[in-house]
């Protein structure tokens, strides 16, 4: 009886706790006590066959912005662009700083760029920014360093994936090795070959990572998901990060060893990210500053911009693959813009990107389908403060989900269809796309992925790279190779609806000389 009584006293007690806490917040369904509104997520996610279905009949029920209880946390969604802009961008200090917990802070613990705070994220924010700028994003030494690695990746595949006439390879494992070794390259200036097997295995576990990573790991604290308690879920899942942070580890290592013991001299700006991380470092030591940068940060800087460049840009780029494989028509359109362009007689540069519109709209609409994210990174509210007229309170989580506004009938009419013309019908639709993010802890990565995405959708159309085949190209490049898909075209599909990530399908490409 007793028991009965206190049991009934705590659940009171929570209940009323949840109902005054629910007045400082927007709407959403009436969570319950401890699993909140877990259980409707769950449902919702499974009766629609994916989370951001899941999230729209929330939309639909209580409009642009509700609030879902994750366990005990309330975490609000923005799923309209206006509001978007309203919070992230006119008033970006109250919105802009990050929820880091469960999964975010696995290896990072508040350091790192992604998921740090404060004076630290603003100091190791700008100087990735400053570096990666200093290395090229945004100039032509970047354009090189893209096409360097294009040039290399396809004579590599030309001597290893040659088969009846074309080159055949996975489409995610030939883009996981290009964006690998940019990113690499700028990184620690490496990059990666095919047959390395610390490539392979952490491409593999990632992928396997990556998949099991759900909504769940980025709401648990982490000591919950370091118990062994959840070893059995969290083993796969964390491993492979635990795998790269050890990479990282060991590269720092070797490149401290190399500067001490003289085989690697670093120039005055040094010559990737790690050399001016490193001369920063003593910079700060020799002013007798109390710096934030030092060993331990600097790994955390680099999983950081290494996880976060590397997978995105790559399975957008798979995406593209798979969208243009399905429109050829796309496919030749594209075609006969570059051919106006560049003559037919030399390759795409950055600087073509105001003269080829259709291009630009392809790569948006690929962008769109793709939204890579089907649950964006969170913010935490510090303060209390409004959001479309209803209060929201300090403590409660939020996050625009991206793939709700690139699929919101309002602005995309017939979302599920692959048009890149939507966006030369309408020129105000491209504000409206956000796949980097919005506000002041929008991506970092943007401008190098953006080149990325602009130069190598040339190539999966175009196949630029003339000198791998043995013979002449007299014509415009653009002309002389075509691409098709083993098998049946890859579908427009994911198999990770309820992952944070949207992977898609795997599939094989083949890369032929065109006749003429
Ligand atoms: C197609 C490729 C990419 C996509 C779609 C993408 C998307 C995103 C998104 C949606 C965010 C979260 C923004 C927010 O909180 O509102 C983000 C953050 C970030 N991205 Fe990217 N990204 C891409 C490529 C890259 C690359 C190449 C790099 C690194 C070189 C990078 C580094 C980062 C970092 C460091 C953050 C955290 C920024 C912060 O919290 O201040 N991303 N990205």
């Amino acid at each position: 009886m007793i028991l009965i009584l206190i049991l009934s006293a705590i659940v009171a007690i929570f209940t009323v706790n949840l109902w005054r806490a629910r007045q400082k917040l927007p709407k959403g369904p009436t969570p319950l006590p401890l699993i909140g509104n877990l259980h409707q997520l769950i449902y919702n996610a499974w009766k629609n066959g994916g989370i951001v279905q899941g999230f729209n009949e929330f939309k639909k029920q209580y409009g642009n912005v509700f609030t879902i209880w994750m366990g005990p946390i309330p975490s609000v969604h923005i799923a309209d662009f206006d509001v978007a802009h309203e919070t992230h961008v006119k008033r970006a200090n109250t919105f802009g700083h990050r929820f880091s917990n469960g999964g975010m802070d696995y290896i990072r613990e508040g350091r790192g760029i992604i998921a740090s705070n404060g004076e630290f994220w603003q100091e190791h924010r700008r100087f990735a920014l400053t570096t990666l700028r200093n290395f090229g994003l945004g100039r032509n030494i970047m354009e090189d360093k893209i096409m360097e690695e294009y040039r290399y990746r396809f004579k590599d595949f030309k001597n290893t994936h040659f088969k009846n006439g074309g080159i055949q390879v996975n489409a995610s494992s030939c883009f996981d090795l290009l964006v690998g070794s940019i990113i690499n390259q700028l990184l620690v200036s490496e990059r990666f070959e095919q047959d390395n097997k610390e490539f392979e295995r952490l491409k593999t576990s990632l992928a396997k990572g990556l998949e099991k990573v759900s909504i769940f790991e980025a709401f648990m604290p982490v000591w919950v998901l370091k118990s062994k308690l959840m070893r059995w879920r969290t083993k796969t899942t964390f491993e492979p990060f635990d795998f790269i942070f050890g990479l990282v580890e060991r590269g720092i290592q070797k490149r401290v060893s190399a500067i001490k013991n003289g085989t690697h001299i670093p120039s005055e700006e040094g010559e990737d990210f790690v050399d001016a991380f490193l001369i920063k470092m003593e910079k700060d030591k020799n002013e007798g500053i109390q710096s934030t940068f030092d060993l331990e940060t600097l790994a955390v800087d680099l999983y950081d911009l290494w996880l976060a460049g590397q997978e995105t840009t790559s399975t957008t780029l798979t995406w593209a693959c798979a969208c243009l494989l399905n429109y050829p028509e796309v496919v030749k359109e594209i075609r006969k813009e570059l051919t106006e362009v560049t003559g037919g007689t030399r390759s795409l540069s950055l600087t073509d990107r105001p003269k080829t519109p259709y291009l630009g709209a392809t790569i948006n609409e690929i962008q769109r389908i793709a939204s890579i994210l089907n649950v964006n990174i969170f913010r935490l509210m510090e303060e209390d403060s409004i959001i479309e007229g209803q209060p929201i309170s300090a403590g409660a989580v939020l996050t625009t989900q991206l793939a709700m506004l690139h699929t919101d009938e309002k602005t995309f009419k017939n979302h599920t269809e692959f048009r890149p013309e939507r966006f030369l019908e309408n020129n105000n639709l491209e504000k409206r796309l956000i796949p980097f993010g919005i506000g002041k802890r929008s991506c970092l990565g943007e401008s190098l992925a953006r080149a990325e995405l602009y130069l190598a959708s040339e190539m999966c159309v175009f196949d630029t790279l003339n000198e791998f085949f043995s013979f002449q190209i007299t014509g415009n490049m653009i002309l002389d190779f075509d691409f098709e898909s083993v098998g049946a075209a890859p579908r427009i599909q994911t198999p990770t609806p309820f992952a944070l990530m949207k992977r898609p399908p795997s599939y094989d490409i083949r890369f032929i000389p065109r006749s003429k």
